[in-house]
């Protein structure tokens, strides 16, 4: 059984009920899951290295940045070994901004510079997930699950 690392960043519930999802739809599944949130939980970058996979999730926030509460965990990741981990990006942005969802491009071009293998798709919701959107949710925890598992070739 492989172990998951849930992490993920949310002001207003909308980036962690697709969290929740996520985090449901694998332990249906039997997939050992630990669920950590920025601003509740003691995060350090080195935990990143005891897990299989990591779900990250994670808000945009003025300017079509990161969250205040991520920027330290992003400067510090230079120090983290996550070469060939396989990482999945997901979050909720309002498209009424120029800048939609674009901390998630952020975070998966971080992820990826440091050698981490992507889920190359990078869920963004506007605002709340819909039925539609909760379903691709669980498609995504699928496909790191897959990726983990040697089912699936990171091709773009
Ligand atoms: C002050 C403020 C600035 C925001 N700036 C952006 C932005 O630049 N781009 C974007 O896509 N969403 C932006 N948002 C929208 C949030 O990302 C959106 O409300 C999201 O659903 C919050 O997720 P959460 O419920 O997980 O905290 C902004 C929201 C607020 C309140």
């Amino acid at each position: 059984m492989s172990k998951i690392l849930m992490l993920y960043a949310s002001a207003t519930g909308n980036t962690e009920l697709m969290a929740k999802a996520m985090v449901n739809h694998l332990r249906n599944n039997n997939q050992d899951v630990v669920v950590k949130m920025f601003d509740y939980d003691e995060i350090e970058v080195e935990q990143l290295e005891n897990y299989d996979g990591i779900l990250f999730g994670v808000y945009t926030w003025v300017g079509g940045d990161l969250p205040f509460e991520v920027e330290d965990f992003y400067d510090e990741l230079d120090g983290v070994n996550i070469k060939r981990k396989p990482f999945a990006v997901f979050g909720s942005a309002d498209s009424f901004y120029d800048e939609y969802g674009t901390a998630l491009d952020i975070m998966y071009e971080r992820f990826e510079k440091l050698g981490a293998v992507m889920v190359p798709e990078k869920l963004v919701v506007d605002l709340g997930p819909n039925q539609e959107d909760l379903k691709k949710c669980e498609q995504l925890a699928d496909r790191l699950s897959m990726l983990i598992s040697g089912k699936e070739l990171n091709v773009k």
